[in-house]
């Protein structure tokens, strides 16, 4: 089929690539030109496991030429159907920002102006319910002046891929889910996704209507998130008991009703989804007059888990004025997102400390350079260590398990991990945030 996806981000790129792959032409509309042209010459505008390789195949002057991008939005009347991965960022409310995919579903409802025949345009943006058939669609039928269900059908497909594995979830999803008001748009979607229901080996297709689909995304996002949320309370109090959270963790994963999955407990959850869909989901239910307490505790929860970590420093070291070690900058290992990474509020809070700070990550420096130019960022954890009177370990990167005599190197061999990375050993004073 002819697909046209409108943004060229995490999920735009990844989510397009990965058609072109499964045989479909494909067209990403952006309005950034560097992103544009990266696409173009074959290049991947974001850092993803194995997109580079994909976008490399398919599109630019060696790829098989199913995959191109263009800043015009007339590209998607050559398309039969048209995916709008748009951002939906956080307001300073915490409601959800439903700006940018108005405006772009304002210019493709122009675009579809122009179009002769059926088009299916699927919201794939993460949005509070109710959003696609109350403000998309109408958005859609008076830019277009046309009548959605006669003229062009709306879905909504939640995208459920996980940063620094996205490809990969892609191609083998736990499920897809359908959304859709009219039937020729559900039509439409399950053609899309035939090619990978084959090669995936059949996943489940959860088929419904739009707002039950923008629903389970908040409701999936929101259960994971609070499921962290809740090891990290339960290895809290392991920590004030001096019980090991970890060793508890794995007993109660051996109950299948629990599982073993998101059982990690330390520093808490980042990214740019967690903290923006329990937020936006929170604020949409409390708009509609019901209080959503536990999802509300599962933001608190995550929100002091970095003062926890800088309490337990403060309880082995002065730091004012003193090199302090950040180890990692990510908001989880494989990405170099630094979105409401944990680790930039533990530098906030060694700032307040006013320690000396040094930071290294394998991937994310430049990121985390935007919100703090003034931090020291160095390109090895050895070289964060030398002189330091402590090191906070504040992503999982595997790296930093291996580090052994880099330890040597700092003034006082204080680690407090946040992740569980680091070994409990002789000769460093260690403490982990929940065992
Ligand atoms: N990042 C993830 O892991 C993930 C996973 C599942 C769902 N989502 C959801 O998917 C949506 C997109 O997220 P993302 O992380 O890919 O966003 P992103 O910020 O990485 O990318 C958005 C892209 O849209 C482009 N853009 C902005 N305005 C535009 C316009 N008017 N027309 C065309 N292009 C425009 C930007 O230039 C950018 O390339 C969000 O709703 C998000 O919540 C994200
Ligand atoms: O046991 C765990 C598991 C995760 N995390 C943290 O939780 C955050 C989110 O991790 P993960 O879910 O792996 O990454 P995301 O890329 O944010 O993916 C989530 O958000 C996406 C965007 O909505 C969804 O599509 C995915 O299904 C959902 O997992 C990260 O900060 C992790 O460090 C923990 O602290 N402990």
């Amino acid at each position: 089929m002819d697909v046209s996806i409108i943004g060229s981000g995490y999920v735009g790129t990844t989510v397009a690539a990965c058609f072109a792959d499964l045989g479909h032409d494909v067209v990403n509309v952006d309005v950034d030109e560097a992103t544009v042209e990266a696409l173009n010459t074959g290049d991947a505008p974001i850092h993803e496991e194995g997109l580079a390789d994909l976008v490399a195949a398919h599109a630019g002057p060696d790829g098989t030429g199913r995959l191109r991008a263009t800043t015009d939005y007339g590209a998607v009347l050559d398309t039969d159907v048209t995916f709008l991965c748009l951002p939906t960022p956080q307001r300073d409310d915490g409601s959800i920002d439903r700006s940018v995919v108005e405006a772009g579903a304002k210019t493709l409802g122009e675009t579809l102006a122009e179009k002769d025949g059926w088009h299916t345009v699927v919201v794939k943006s993460t949005v509070v319910p109710g959003t696609t058939a109350e403000t998309i669609t109408p958005l859609l039928e008076s830019a277009a002046g046309k009548t959605a269900g006669e003229a062009f059908g709306v879905g909504m497909n939640p995208e459920f891929l996980r940063e620094g594995s996205a490809v990969a979830d892609f191609r083998d999803p736990d499920k897809v889910v359908l959304g859709a008001d009219d039937e020729r748009a559900r039509e439409d979607m399950a053609a899309v996704f035939a090619p990978l229901r084959e090669r995936a080996d059949d996943p489940p297709v959860v088929e419904t209507d739009t707002k039950t689909a923008e629903m389970v995304k908040y409701a999936n996002n929101g259960f994971l998130a609070a499921k962290v949320s809740l090891i990290n309370d339960i290895g809290n109090v392991c920590k004030e008991f001096g019980v090991d959270a970890y060793e508890v963790a794995e007993a109660i994963a051996l109950d299948d009703r629990i599982g073993a999955q998101f059982l990690r407990s330390g520093l808490g959850w980042g990214g740019s989804c967690f903290p923006k869909d329990t937020h936006a989901i929170t604020a949409a239910a409390t708009d509609a007059g019901y209080d959503p307490a536990m999802l509300e505790a599962a933001i608190a929860v995550n929100d002091r888990q970095p003062e926890r970590l800088l309490d337990l420093l403060d309880e082995h070291a002065d730091v004012t004025g003193e090199r302090v070690a950040v180890l990692g900058l990510a908001f989880k290992p494989g990405t170099d997102d630094v979105r409401n990474a944990r680790a930039l509020d533990v530098i906030a809070g060694l700032r307040e400390r006013d320690a000396d700070v040094v930071a290294y990550d394998p991937v994310a420096t430049e990121n985390a350079r935007e919100h703090y130019p003034d931090v020291e960022y160095v390109d090895a954890a050895a070289a964060a260590l030398d002189g330091a009177v402590a090191a906070l370990v504040t992503t999982d990167w595997d790296e930093f398990a291996a580090l052994d005599t880099e330890f040597d190197a700092m003034d006082r061999r204080v680690v407090v991990d946040g992740r569980r990375v680091v070994e409990r050993r002789d000769g460093i004073t260690y403490e982990g945030l929940t065992w």
